[in-house]
């Protein structure tokens, strides 16, 4: 299969690494220093299920230098969302299937407006990761799932094949039938999880061992709970008792989201799609988001970067 990785970073990295090594064609489209290392130096993942060393990659600056691909892996940041969905509408094909992987629901419909729903297969990843170093991508946890689905149903073949390439991959892969309802389910969790972990500056396992700090996690996971219900009814009615089993239970104490790595790195913030969407669509629905609006308030400030930089 001949894959483009579209934004190569903590994710695009890992999941384009795995894929190369199980013999697929790919080629990442990256920027800056991280680009320059993987051309000089190729490609290292370091992850508990197992390293990855590639000493020459296909790493490009623009997709028209990659090629047309039969698979994109969409992994840019959601600020990012605009610009990179623009720069692959040139080089898109008929049967070229797209998979997204932005936390929230606000990138998806951008890719789709420049590429057509029907190319698009919304993601949902469920690992921790981030760019160590240029040209090495850290996985922080033993676990690395991604669920993806077609938006329009003529996708749905596709999206079966796809699995079975990341599965033989050795990749923990899923193709779900309502993938909004599953997009919605772990924004009801990020949303909570990158608002606590950033607010705070600590992983989750100090979070829940605080008692007004769990409350307030527990909030946070409520309020975007009773905004994905009014949204979108499919949402379980067990979304957010789901969001806290993950984040109470199965999460290592380790976990934090990868907008505190961005916060420490002084790097721009997922913020407005994150805490900032619950509060703008709780406010159009008529749902109070107090806990949600603290956090928007409290962290703006490093939305664009550092502030004191
Ligand atoms: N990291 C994680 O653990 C998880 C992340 N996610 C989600 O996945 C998405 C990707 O996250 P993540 O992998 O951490 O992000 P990264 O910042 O690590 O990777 C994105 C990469 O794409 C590059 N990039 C952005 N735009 C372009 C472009 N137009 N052309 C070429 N390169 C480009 C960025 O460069 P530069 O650095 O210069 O901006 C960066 O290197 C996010 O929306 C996040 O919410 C979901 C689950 C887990
Ligand atoms: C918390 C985590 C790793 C869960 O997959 C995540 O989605 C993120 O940090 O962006």
């Amino acid at each position: 299969m001949k894959v483009m990785v579209l934004g190569a970073g903590a994710l695009g990295g890992y999941f384009g690494a795995r894929l190369q090594e199980a013999g697929h064609d790919v080629a990442y489209v990256a920027r800056g220093e991280h680009l320059a290392a993987m051309q000089a130096d190729g490609l290292r993942v370091e992850s508990p299920l197992g390293d990855i060393r590639l000493p020459r990659v296909h790493a490009v600056a623009d997709p028209r230098e990659a090629g047309p691909a039969d698979l994109v892996l969409f992994m840019v940041k959601t600020y990012d969302a605009e610009a990179a969905a623009r720069s692959l509408k040139p080089v898109m094909r008929p049967e070229t299937l797209v998979i997204t992987a932005q936390n929230g629901v606000s990138a998806q419909p951008i890719l789709a407006e420049a590429v057509g729903r029907s190319a698009v297969l919304p993601g949902a990843v469920y690992m921790p990761a981030d760019i160590r170093a240029p040209g090495v991508i850290r996985h922080s946890a033993a676990f690395h799932r991604i669920v993806f689905g077609p938006w329009e149903a003529e996708a749905m073949p596709g999206a079966r094949d796809i699995r079975t390439a990341f599965t033989s991959a050795g990749l923990d892969a899923q193709v779900s039938e309502d993938i909004w309802a599953l997009l919605w389910q772990k924004f009801v969790m990020m949303a909570a999880n990158s608002a606590i972990t950033t607010l705070t500056r600590l992983d989750i396992g100090p979070i829940r061992e605080t008692p007004e700090t769990l409350d307030l996690l527990r909030r946070l996971v409520d309020e975007t709970f009773q905004v994905a219900r009014a949204t979108h009814p499919s949402v379980g009615e067990d979304a957010a008792a789901k969001a806290l089993d993950f984040l109470l239970r199965e999460a290592p104490p380790t976990m934090h989201a990868s907008m505190l790595d961005d916060l420490r790195r002084g790097k721009r913030l997922e913020l407005p799609w994150l805490s900032g969407e619950v509060v703008r669509r709780g406010r159009a629905l008529g749902i109070d988001t107090p806990a949600h609006e603290v956090v928007v308030g409290a962290l703006m400030p490093y939305a664009q970067g550092n502030p004191a930089a």
